[in-house]
């Protein structure tokens, strides 16, 4: 696997588990954070649904006086009781408003639950309006106990209104289990301050109707007083369990010294006085205003046990908040951090390699390097000195090609001096040698004819005698290069030696061959021959030709041989003129 693919499979691998952990972790830390929440928020709505309680219990005191208002009826007292109406209903509004549209099990109880009490207490304020439009005799009369009815109804809305409250208190105390104590505690606090409430109201109507306890009375205030110890016992068995802090403490005793203290010692006066006869020794209004105040130290430790349990629930939340935004913010450096780790991998060793090994293929290639692959190296690293290494061999391998070009065409030059004569610039006699002989095998194998011509220069002595050495090779250099216009492609032309010259042509008929003499011969001798002394000179030439078929070509000596007889005969014959070698069939020019 190519390493670039390597890198990008083990980054992306790499990164999708960090992402994975980092996702799952958060994701573990949002539940906590919204269990923790919904645990608050069912305490919030056990504590308004207490509230509820609170106010529709309230409710009875001013009911009480209304069912037992002598006529005319006393308006005073119907608009208190509305007061009163109007906030239970505002606290019951608020209590489902609470609720809202949560879709919890326990919230859908607790909607059923308040939605029946809500109802429950219609019936009982019908009832209790029912009573009241009664006449006061027909209510007042003695074993009809007409006003008791609506009340019994209005303690049936609380009995509904707790079992909400408790149902969204266990929904709390599943989420908050080490609150429990101050969640049940609280809800005992309500149920307390409810049955103190009730156990007051069996009083009201015999305090406002003169009358001694009834029997009904008789049977609730025991079972109420009862009910009371008994919930006195488990708030304190609770507090105490669960060593309760300083200001819980503190409502305890309040409620001790102010409920347990002076309320119930009073009720078992009145109770005691009720039994013996009807002088209770206070009227209905002053039993009010003397119960019901410290009643209030009841929801004092109602509202001190629920704070202690929203503080502690808040500080959950906010501890789950403050937890999931670390965890988080930890993920996100981990991930920020890889993903920089990776970036500068690939740009300090990934990226940097990959030039390194292009450059690399491109020297060993031959072909120039990248302009980058040749900057400056500034990096002091591994990479730096592979960098540094591929450049030097860049160079290196540079100069070698530019050696191997001066050697080349040195050796080019060498050969070329070689096979050249240094005075005309025509092939030398070694040179025409091994050229010929490639050239006859070609014709050989083409079945070409061959001819060789070689010419003399006419009494050349003379010129060398009359005007010098030096006016000899120009003579020669001027020859040369006439001859030379006359050369075809694929024929050799040569000095061979002294002032004699050689040329080879293949594929050449022998008429051609004659035609190409004679034009050489006719060409020379015209041709005007400037001296370095300003003499112009007019050579002659003698030529001697031999041709051959293809079939019959033997070897360059023997052809050579026989031109150089035709050109003796050549000489003999009075120069500058061409003969031919002894082949009259094929020399037949026309
Ligand atoms: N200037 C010069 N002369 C050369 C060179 N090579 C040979 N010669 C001269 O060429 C002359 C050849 O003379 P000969 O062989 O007698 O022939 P010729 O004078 O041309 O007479 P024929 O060939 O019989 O017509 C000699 O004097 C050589 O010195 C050369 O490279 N330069």
């Amino acid at each position: 696997m190519r390493l670039t693919r390597l890198f990008l499979l083990t980054t992306g691998l790499l990164l999708a588990l960090v992402s994975a952990l980092l996702l799952r972790s958060v994701w573990a830390d949002w539940r906590q954070v919204a269990a923790a929440e919904l645990g608050l928020a069912a305490m919030q709505r056990a504590y308004l649904g207490m509230k509820v309680a609170e106010k529709a219990s309230a409710e009875r005191g001013p009911a009480i006086p209304v069912l037992n208002d002598t006529q005319p009826a006393d308006p005073a007292k119907r608009a208190r009781l509305q007061e009163f109406r109007r906030i239970t209903d505002a606290s019951f509004d608020e209590a489902l408003a609470a609720l809202g549209d949560s879709t919890d099990p326990a919230s859908l109880s607790a909607r059923a639950q308040l939605a029946q009490a809500r109802q429950q207490l219609d019936r009982a304020r019908a009832e209790v309006d029912r009573v009241a439009a009664l006449p006061h005799a027909q209510r007042s009369a003695p074993g009809q106990r007409l006003t008791r009815a609506p009340i019994d109804l209005m303690f049936a809305v609380i009995d509904t209104v707790l079992a909400g409250v408790t149902t969204q208190s266990a929904a709390a105390e599943a989420i908050y289990p080490e609150l429990a104590m101050p969640l049940v505690g609280a809800r005992y606090a309500a149920e307390l301050r409810e049955y103190a409430g009730r156990l007051g109201s069996q009083f009201t109507t015999p305090l406002a109707t003169g009358l001694a306890l009834g029997r009904e009375e008789q049977r609730e205030i025991p079972l109420l007083t009862g009910r009371i110890e008994q919930l006195r016992k488990l708030i304190s068995l609770q507090a105490r369990a669960s060593r309760a802090e300083a200001p819980l403490q503190a409502a305890i005793a309040k409620m001790e010294a102010q409920y347990f203290g002076t309320d119930l010692p009073f009720i078992a006066v009145l109770t005691e006085r009720g039994l013996a006869g009807n002088d209770y020794g206070v009227d209905s209004a002053s039993f009010v205003a003397r119960y019901v105040p410290p009643m209030k130290s009841i929801v004092e430790l109602r509202d001190t046990m629920f704070s202690a349990a929203r503080d502690a629930a808040r500080q959950r939340v906010a501890d789950a908040r403050t937890r999931m935004a670390i965890n988080a913010g930890l993920g996100l450096a981990v991930l920020c951090i890889e993903l920089a780790v990776f970036l500068l991998i690939r740009r300090r060793v990934l990226q940097p390699l990959l030039r390194i090994t292009r450059a690399m293929n491109a020297v060993m290639e031959g072909r120039d390097l990248p302009a980058r692959a040749l900057a400056r190296v500034v990096r002091d690293d591994e990479i730096g000195d592979m960098k540094r290494a591929v450049v030097a061999l860049q160079a290196a391998t540079q100069r070698r090609r530019e050696l191997e070009a001066e050697r080349e065409q040195l050796i080019a030059q060498l050969r070329h001096a070689s096979d050249t004569d240094f005075l005309t610039g025509l092939l030398n006699r070694r040179a025409f040698t091994e050229q010929a002989a490639g050239l006859l095998a070609q014709a050989r194998r083409h079945g070409w004819p061959v001819a060789l011509i070689v010419f003399d220069l006419d009494h050349f002595k003379r010129i060398n005698d009359q005007h010098g050495h030096p006016a000899g090779d120009a003579a020669l250099r001027a020859v040369a290069d006439i001859a030379r216009g006359h050369v075809r492609q694929g024929e050799l032309l040569a000095r061979h030696g002294g002032e004699e010259f050689i040329l080879l042509a293949v594929d050449c008929r022998a008429s051609e061959a004659r035609q190409l003499a004679e034009r050489l011969r006719q060409t020379l001798a015209d041709a005007p021959i400037p001296l370095p002394d300003g003499v112009v000179l007019h050579v002659t030439s003698s030529f001697g030709l031999a041709w051959v078929e293809a079939r019959r070509i033997a070897d360059l000596d023997t052809l050579y041989r026989d031109a150089d007889r035709a050109l003796y005969r050549a000489k003999a014959e009075g120069r500058n003129r061409v003969c031919s070698a002894a082949d009259p069939q094929s020399l037949d020019v026309t």
